[in-house]
């Protein structure tokens, strides 16, 4: 296809957007732009959706100034359109209509003309397009539009968090819940929401290294998102003819490591205009005063100039408390000003959730307690509000006084008391910008049980501890095989190491189970590899951070497999970060790390979320070792290896030099059962403290309470929904799409020689497997999943919808108690919006069809005779009668449109005015809650404030623009045969 400045285009995937025109053709990409919503658009040339717009003899368009031409002739002349005519106007004026100046919210292909001019649709095609637009008409309402096509199991913290941030304008967050409890699905899901509602279109994923191939993965399989993963090669081959090579894929990943390395590139990448950043392990983004990372740097700059930012880290506070406040203020520059503020803010969380979990244990207010938190409300809320802020408190606790007996509370008591919390949890803190749900809040997971084995020290060690003396660092005491290699530079350690010994009978004992072995450095692992796989014949893959990508990726897909597989996997400290290997539920810790934050990293490969078993955790160690020392620390000081530590980096901070000097000196234990004491002391008051406080509000806001719970029970019951399946299965018959069965819940697609689209979107040439039941989906993952969200139902619907199929047909009715030739038409009109896809008018007024069955004298039958019960007493009619009998009815037809004008005006009117009461209550409830919450939490940016204002008066006003149209038409006469 030639493309050329001022041809007119279609967007196959967003028809709403209306007629675009080439604006801009480079070497891989043309710009469309597209005049009815004030949108542009970039494609690629190569495989992009769009369709070049052409009418033909016969076809009536409209020119941009508003009249109408009935197409004679189509002239070419330097890839551009002419069409020569009759203006319907004037009657009799030839005139020509340049397709450049073609109306940009002209509707294609009137119902009425193909009827007149003989073009009749079977009558399965007319009820398959009614259906399709019916239903589409009402899965844009539903309620969690991007969280049911995820291929995951329905878990509703995740759902809470999704729909919270997923439905916000360019999103602005640090998702920090616990090792394993799902970010990356949390992210993928926000992500989708974004991009289905067209909030973003243009989004860059920011990884590890090593965890690149897996977000490419995990986003098609379970989000059906295809990214494109850039690395030092895609990048260098894109780079030619001064183009931006990011500007070439709408979706992206790159490593982290690579963007702080090559500044050309992250020069490229800032100026990709990208909607949507995420930045996975944002732990490694680490900030202080005199030395902020280039991690931190890089990825500073792009924070300035995407709107959207998502960060993901299980422990924000890893590289400490300001490297976590630094992050919040990549995320919020006028929020986060200045440290020290924020660390005062936080002291006042411990009276707002002491409140919020009284109202929720629905006990009385002390006067005391009252009297506290009408003084912090007096100096942080507006004085407006705080009246009736006040009276609110008071009277829930004089209610929770009268109904203290019967436990129960009035409806409209619990209302006023969501009210008040939600509106406290919004106010305060970090809420609106940081998500964190902890094993805590969360039920279903596997108990951890500690195996601690304690092996002899080896003379081996003490000589080359002794040796190096006081050069021994704490690394060498921690990593004795290490300081043993560089000491005596021998390679011989594995050979008197009891840990090796150990872990090789522990093996070669239980030769069924599959073991994933952590150690600090990647050559342990190496080595022990070495030993395990020629000595001892074990089955053995190594992860570390010095393999190439595939290789890692290789390793742990030999370890996953469950026949042949490795029996045991060796991993490096950062080698195996944010990998997934719940499958196994064996852990040896060959050694221990410093600091807790990655002990919980480590052991988070196996906790996680699908995690059947509870977990073994085996830590052979050295007697009177500096290991030994930490063993006790962890286990007897923080409880960290049975249990998720949510405190470790407070306890490392405060215990960190004292701790040291125990580790450097293992042998002289002498008040460190005191240091224990002090620290499970600790440990209990920072726990019980966050739990009262910053913790307490960050799990009330992160889990969502109920509405978690409401989102999967609404997705639940569009599971094997008949309805999805009912239309799907008609879509693919009339398609040309063969469908086999396979199994109970699953069957082939297979396209046809007969396809009605040749190109049918996502449908591979070998056939799909699908299924419709999300439980098979999550056990076969060979299966695509398929829901309303689903590519291929979307595709499908749309390419019904914006051809002409189904939209003219002509059956016979039997039915003897009419007289013959009765003549009755079946109209399907729509009712619709042509605005930017961002503004999500579709939750409000979607596409909407009209049905209308009238007689001669416009009397509309609709209500009596149901579309399905009509639909099953029709005839087809062979094309040759159909075209006698619009002939014969030619005139009355006119006559019925005429008179269904005033029908559909009424109908649409009065659809309008109710959606635009609803979107004006929601928008203007949520605009006046912003409002509200702005005066005391400087959280709300003005800039979302603003973007809704806006968004509240565009959407009123595009919907009191909207139009109806004539989108299928079917004549009905009545036989006796
Ligand atoms: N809703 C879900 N349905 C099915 N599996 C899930 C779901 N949520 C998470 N999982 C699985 O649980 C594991 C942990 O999820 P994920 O990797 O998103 O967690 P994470 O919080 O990003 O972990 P980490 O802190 O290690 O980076 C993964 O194997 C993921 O596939």
């Amino acid at each position: 296809m030639i493309f050329s400045l001022g041809q007119r285009w279609v967007s196959d995937t967003e028809t709403e957007l209306g007629l675009g025109t080439i604006t801009e053709i480079d070497l891989r990409m043309v710009t469309l732009a597209f005049p009815a919503t004030g949108e542009k658009r970039r494609y690629a040339k190569q495989g992009s959706p769009i369709t070049r717009v052409l009418f033909h003899p016969g076809d009536l368009i409209q020119h941009q100034e508003g009249w109408s031409l009935q197409v004679n002739d189509v002239v070419e002349e330097n890839h551009l359109i002419s069409y020569i005519g009759t203006r319907t106007d004037t009657e009799k004026n030839t005139a020509v209509i340049r397709e450049t100046f073609l109306n940009s919210k002209l509707t294609f292909r009137h119902p009425k003309n193909r009827l007149f001019s003989g073009q009749i649709d079977n009558i399965t095609h007319f009820a398959l397009r009614f259906r399709a637009l019916t239903h589409q008409s009402k899965q844009l309402r539903f309620l969690s539009q991007g969280l049911r096509g995820v291929r995951a199991s329905l878990i509703p913290h995740q759902l809470h968090i999704a729909h919270e941030i997923g439905q916000r304008h360019a999103p602005r967050v640090l998702l920090a819940d616990e090792v394993g409890l799902g970010k990356t699905i949390e992210a993928g899901m926000i992500l989708y929401q974004q991009l289905l509602s067209g909030r973003a279109e243009r989004v860059l994923i920011v990884v590890p290294e090593s965890l690149q191939h897996q977000w490419l993965v995990e986003m098609l399989r379970r989000f059906n998102l295809h990214f494109s993963l850039f690395d030092k090669n895609r990048y260098s081959e894109s780079a030619c003819d001064g183009m931006n090579p990011f500007e070439t894929e709408q979706w992206v990943i790159c490593s982290l490591d690579l963007i702080k390395e090559k500044e050309t590139l992250l020069k490229d990448l800032v100026n990709a205009d990208w909607d949507l950043l995420i930045v996975d392990e944002a732990h490694h983004l680490s900030w202080s005063e005199k030395n902020a990372s280039p991690e931190y740097q890089a990825i500073e700059q792009l924070a300035d100039r995407v709107p959207g930012i998502l960060f993901l880290t299980a422990t924000p506070e890893q590289l400490g408390e300001e490297s976590h406040f630094a992050r919040l203020r990549l995320l919020d520059k006028n929020r986060f000003y200045d440290y020290n503020t924020f660390v005062d803010e936080q002291k006042n969380y411990r009276l707002i959730a002491e409140v919020v979990t009284l109202i929720l244990e629905r006990k009385p207010l002390a006067t005391e307690k009252i009297k506290q938190l009408t003084d912090f409300l007096t100096q942080t809320v507006d004085q407006t509000d705080l009246g009736p802020l006040l009276r609110l408190i008071h009277e829930l606790g004089e209610n929770f006084q009268k109904n203290k007996k019967t436990d129960r509370l009035k409806e409209e008591d619990q209302t006023q008391a969501q009210k008040f919390i939600d509106f406290m949890i919004d106010c305060h803190g970090t809420s609106r910008v940081l998500f964190r749900n902890t094993r805590n809040s969360i039920k279903g997971f596997k108990k951890r049980k500690l195996h601690a084995i304690k092996l002899p020290f080896p003379s081996q060690y003490q000589t080359c501890i002794q040796a190096l003396n006081t050069a021994t660092s704490i690394q060498d005491k921690l990593y004795l095989e290490r300081a043993y290699q560089k000491q005596a530079d021998k390679e011989d350690w594995f050979h008197f190491d009891p840990r090796v010994t150990w872990l090789i009978n522990f093996l070669l004992e239980y030769r069924d189970k599959k073991v994933l072995v952590i150690c600090a450095h990647p050559r342990t692992a190496l080595e022990l590899e070495y030993i395990l796989r020629t000595a001892q014949g074990i089955r053995s893959a190594v992860f570390h951070e010095g393999l190439s990508l595939i290789e890692r990726d290789r390793a742990a897909a030999y370890f996953s497999l469950i026949e042949k597989g490795a029996q045991v996997l060796l991993c490096s400290e950062i080698g195996s970060e944010g990998r997934n290997f719940q499958f196994s539920h064996d852990l040896v810790l060959f050694d221990l790390p410093l600091h807790p934050d990655l002990l919980e990293q480590r052991i988070g490969r196996l906790d996680r979320i699908g995690q059947k078993n509870d977990i073994d955790i085996f830590v052979p160690y050295l007697e009177n070792s500096a290991q030994s020392i930490l063993l006790r620390w962890y286990h007897e000081g923080l409880n960290a290896l049975e249990k998720s530590c949510c405190v470790g980096h407070k306890l490392y901070t405060s215990f960190e030099q004292r701790l040291k000097k125990y580790l450097s000196a293992p042998d002289e234990s002498e008040g460190f059962d005191q240091l224990i004491e002090e620290c499970q002391k600790q440990a209990k008051a920072i726990t019980l403290e966050l739990e009262q406080g910053r913790d307490r509000l960050l799990e009330l806001h992160s889990s969502g309470g109920e509405s978690g719970e409401k989102y999967a029970q609404a997705i639940l019951k569009q599971n094997n929904d008949v309805d999805l399946i009912e239309l799907a299965m008609n879509l693919f018959d009339i398609i040309g799409i063969h469908q086999e069965d396979q199994s109970e819940h699953m069957m082939l697609l297979i396209p046809s020689d007969h396809m009605l689209f040749p190109d049918f979107p996502g449908l591979s040439p070998e056939g799909n497997l699908i299924t419709f039941d999300r439980e098979t989906a999550l056990v076969r993952e060979d299966a695509q999943f398929l829901s309303w969200e689903h590519p291929i139902i979307r595709n499908g619907i749309d390419l019904i919808l914006s051809s002409e199929i189904g939209s003219c047909s002509v059956a016979f009715l039997k039915n003897k108690t009419l007289p013959v030739g009765t003549l009755l038409i079946e109209l399907i009109y729509v009712v619709e919006v042509q605005a930017k896809k961002s503004l999500q008018l579709a939750r409000f007024l979607p596409p909407t069809p009209i049905r209308m069955l009238l007689d001669k004298k416009g009397n509309n039958l609709a209500n009596q005779v149901a579309f399905e019960k009509m639909n099953a007493m029709l005839n087809k009619v062979d094309r040759h009668t159909a075209h006698q009998c619009i002939r014969a009815v030619q005139k009355e037809v006119q006559n019925i449109l005429e008179l269904s004008k005033s029908i559909i005006t009424k109908e649409a009117d009065a659809l309008i005015e109710s959606a635009k009461k609803e979107a004006d209550n929601e928008l203007s409830c949520e605009l006046n809650r912003l409002k509200a919450l702005k005066m005391m939490n400087p959280n709300i940016r003005d800039d979302e404030i603003a973007s809704l204002e806006k968004s509240r008066d565009h959407t009123l006003n595009h919907i009191s623009q909207a139009v109806f149209r004539l989108d299928a038409i079917r004549l009905i006469l009545v036989t006796h045969e």
